[in-house]
C-alpha cells in the first residue's frame, strides 16, 4: 500500500451504552466504504467471537480500516468498535489510546444511560473530539429533541453538534463519515520521526503465534525490519504486517498515524504485552506510558479438573492465551487439598466472568468449574474493635429531564456484584441502567465464618460475610453440604461458626453404607462392579477429621447457583 499522508488519516472509536447501535453503525460504515458487501448476512461483522454472536453483545474491541473519498480527497479512516457493557470498559479505555475522536452513540428513544455517561467521561478525560450521534430516529417513540436537550445539559455539548441517524436504515450515515473527516483531528505523529508503535491489543494464533494490534505513533515499519519490544528489550524480525479491513490485509509497510496488525515471531504470550512500545533496533525511543493494569473487582477460583487436559498444553496454556486477548483478567495459581490445583482469577464483573468462562470452553475446549464470586477485602486484625456497618450512601442526584434522574450512591461491592443489576432492571421494568466504579475500601461490619465438620474447620469453606447475612449464608452452606456428603458409619455434625459461636447446624445420621444391599442373591459381576465403583468413589474423597467428604461436596457449596 502506498504511503498515506498523516493529515488524511482519522482514528476514531464508536462508544455507547449497551444496545444503542454501535455495531449496526459500524456495519453501515463498512458497507458505505466498500469494506464489506451490503447483504443480509453481513450483520454485526465486527462481532467475530462465537460468544458475541450468541449473546448479541460486543465483548472485544475490533478494528477496521476504511477508505473514504471526501471533497475529491482520499482518506484512511481507522474505526474501533468497542463493547458497551461496563464489565468491558477496559477494552474501551485501551482503544481510546489509539484514537483522536469518538462517535458517542445515543438511542433516540432511551436517551442518556449509565454507560453513555461513563464512556463520555473516558473520552473527555482523554481529551478526544466527541461527536454525539443520536441513533434509531426511525423508532416510533424516538424523541431526538429531548435527547439533544439531555446532551446539552449533561455533557455541555451544543445541540447543533448532534447528528440524527438511523443506523438500521442507513439514514444520514453519510453525515457521520463527513463529521469524522471534518471534526476529528489527524494523528499527531510524523513519518520522519523514528518508528514508535503502541501495542493496544493482541491475540494468540495457534499457527502464527502472537498477532499484535498496533497504532503507529511515529515513523514507519516494514517487513523484515528488526524491532525491539520495550518491555522485554527483546529483538524480533517483522514477518508480516498490514491493515485490518476488518479481515487481515497484508501490506509491505505501516506508517505514522496508521493502525494495523503485526506478526513478529513472538511465540510466548508474555512477549506481547498490551501497552508495550515497539521501536527500531537502531533507533531506541522512550517507551509510551502504556496502560494502567485493570483492577479486578470479582474473584472466582477455578478448579482444575481432569477434563481440562484436552487442550494441547493443558489448561495453563488456554488461560495464558486467552488472557493475552483479554488482559483485564488477573491470574494467580491456587491450590487446596480438597480441590486440587487451580487458578484464582479476577474479573471486572460478573458478565466478564461468564464470558471468559464461555470463551475458554468455546475457543479452547476447556471446561471449568467456577466457584462463587467473591470481592476483595482488606482485613484489619484487631481484638474487639467493632467496625460500623455501612449500607448504600447517597452521594448526589441530577435530574437529566422530567423523566430521568441520575443518582450516585456509594455501595459495598459485594452487595451489587451478583444480582443487583438484574433486580434493578426488573424493578424498573427495564428502564433503569447502572454503572459503577471503584470507590476504594471502606470499613464494614464483616466477619469470618468457619464451616466445621464434627468440630474440625474446613479451611476451603471459610468465608467473609456481612454480619447481617452470616446466619442465612451459614445455613445455606450447611444445607448444601448435608445434601452432598454421603451418610457414614457415625453421625456427622455440620456447623457454621463465628469464632466459637455456632450459628447454624445440620446433622447427617449415622449409616453403614452397604452398596450391595439392593443386590439380593445372584449376579456376582454386578456386585463386583458396585464394589469397584465404591472404591473409586473413595479415592475422590477427602478426609476431614474422621469424615470423608467427596470433592463434589466442596464444589456444590462453592459453585455459583444456576440462575
Ligand atoms: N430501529 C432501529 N434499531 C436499531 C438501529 N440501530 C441498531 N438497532 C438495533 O438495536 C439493537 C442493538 O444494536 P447493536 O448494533 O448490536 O448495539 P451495540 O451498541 O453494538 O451493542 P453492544 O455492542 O452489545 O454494546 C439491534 O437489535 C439492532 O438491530 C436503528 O437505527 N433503528
Amino acid at each position: 500500500m502506498s504511503k498515506f499522508p498523516v493529515d488524511k488519516i482519522r482514528n476514531f472509536c464508536i462508544i455507547a451504552h449497551i444496545d444503542h447501535g454501535k455495531s449496526t453503525l459500524a456495519d453501515r460504515l463498512l458497507e458505505m466504504t466498500g469494506a464489506i458487501a451490503k447483504t443480509e448476512k453481513n450483520k454485526q461483522v465486527l462481532d467475530k467471537l462465537q460468544v458475541e454472536r450468541e449473546r448479541g453483545i460486543t465483548v472485544k474491541a475490533q478494528t477496521a480500516s476504511l477508505f473514504y473519498s471526501h471533497d475529491g480527497q482520499e482518506y484512511l479512516l481507522n474505526l474501533i468498535d468497542t463493547p458497551g457493557h461496563v464489565d468491558f470498559s477496559y477494552e474501551v479505555s485501551r482503544s481510546l489510546s489509539a484514537c483522536q475522536g469518538v462517535l458517542l452513540i445515543i438511542d433516540a428513544n432511551q436517551g442518556i444511560q449509565a454507560q453513555t455517561v461513563a464512556n463520555f467521561y473516558l473520552a473527555f478525560e482523554s481529551q478526544l473530539t466527541i461527536i454525539p450521534v443520536i441513533n434509531k430516529i426511525d423508532l416510533k417513540n424516538a424523541d431526538p429533541e429531548r435527547v439533544e436537550s439531555q446532551i446539552e445539559k449533561v455533557f455541555d455539548i451544543p445541540r447543533e453538534e448532534c447528528l440524527r441517524i438511523s443506523a438500521k436504515l442507513g439514514t444520514n450515515v453519510e453525515a457521520v463519515l463527513q463529521a469524522v473527516v471534518e471534526r476529528i483531528p489527524p494523528p499527531a505523529g510524523s513519518i520522519s520521526e523514528p518508528f514508535k508503535a503502541l501495542v493496544f491489543d493482541s491475540n494468540f494464533d495457534h499457527y502464527r503465534g502472537v498477532v499484535a494490534n498496533i497504532a503507529v505513533f511515529g515513523g514507519r515499519v516494514k517487513k523484515g525490519d528488526k524491532i525491539v519490544s520495550a518491555h522485554l528489550s527483546k529483538t524480533y524480525e517483522v514477518n508480516e504486517l498490514g491493515l485490518l479491513r476488518p479481515e487481515e490485509h497484508p501490506t509491505q509497510k505501516l506508517f505514522a498515524g496508521q493502525v494495523g496488525y503485526m506478526i513478529a515471531g513472538m511465540k510466548d504470550v508474555k512477549e506481547a504485552q498490551i501497552g508495550d512500545t515497539l521501536y527500531h533496533q537502531e533507533q531506541p525511543v522512550q517507551a509510551l506510558p502504556g496502560f494502567k493494569p485493570a483492577k479486578a473487582m470479582v474473584f472466582a477460583g477455578r478448579i482444575l479438573e481432569q477434563e481440562l487436559d484436552n487442550y494441547p498444553g493443558g489448561v495453563q496454556h488456554a488461560i495464558e492465551r486467552l488472557t493475552l486477548n483479554d488482559s483485564s483478567v488477573t491470574v494467580q495459581r491456587d491450590s487446596s487439598l480438597a480441590l486440587g490445583a487451580g487458578w484464582r482469577l479476577g474479573f471486572l464483573g460478573l458478565l466478564h466472568m461468564e464470558v471468559f468462562n464461555q470463551r475458554l470452553e468455546q475457543e479452547y475446549n476447556a471446561s471449568v468449574i467456577v466457584t462463587a464470586p467473591t470481592v476483595p477485602y482488606k482485613v484489619l486484625l484487631s481484638s474487639a474493635k467493632l467496625i460500623k456497618s455501612r449500607r448504600a450512601v447517597q452521594k448526589n442526584v441530577v435530574y437529566i429531564d422530567e423523566q430521568r434522574v441520575m443518582m450516585k450512591y456509594l455501595f459495598p461491592l459485594n452487595e451489587i456484584v451478583v444480582d443487583f443489576y438484574d433486580l434493578l432492571k426488573s424493578m424498573s421494568s427495564g428502564y433503569a441502567s447502572f454503572d459503577y466504579e471503584n470507590a476504594g475500601y471502606q470499613a464494614a461490619d464483616l466477619i469470618k465464618m468457619d464451616i466445621l465438620l464434627n468440630g474440625r474447620p474446613v479451611e476451603e469453606l471459610t468465608t467473609i460475610v456481612h454480619r447481617d447475612r452470616a446466619y442465612s449464608t451459614g445455613k445455606a452452606m450447611c444445607e448444601r453440604l448435608k445434601e452432598s456428603i454421603p451418610r457414614q458409619m457415625f453421625e456427622i455434625a455440620i456447623q457454621a461458626a463465628i469464632g466459637s459461636k455456632v450459628i447454624a447446624r445440620e446433622t447427617i445420621k449415622a449409616y453403614r453404607k452397604n452398596v450391595l444391599a439392593k443386590c439380593y442373591g445372584g449376579d456376582i459381576t454386578r456386585k463386583m462392579k458396585l464394589l469397584k465403583k465404591q472404591a473409586e468413589g473413595k479415592k475422590k474423597m477427602r478426609r476431614i477429621g474422621n469424615v470423608e467428604v467427596p470433592k463434589d461436596a466442596f464444589i456444590s457449596v462453592l459453585k455459583r447457583k444456576d440462575k
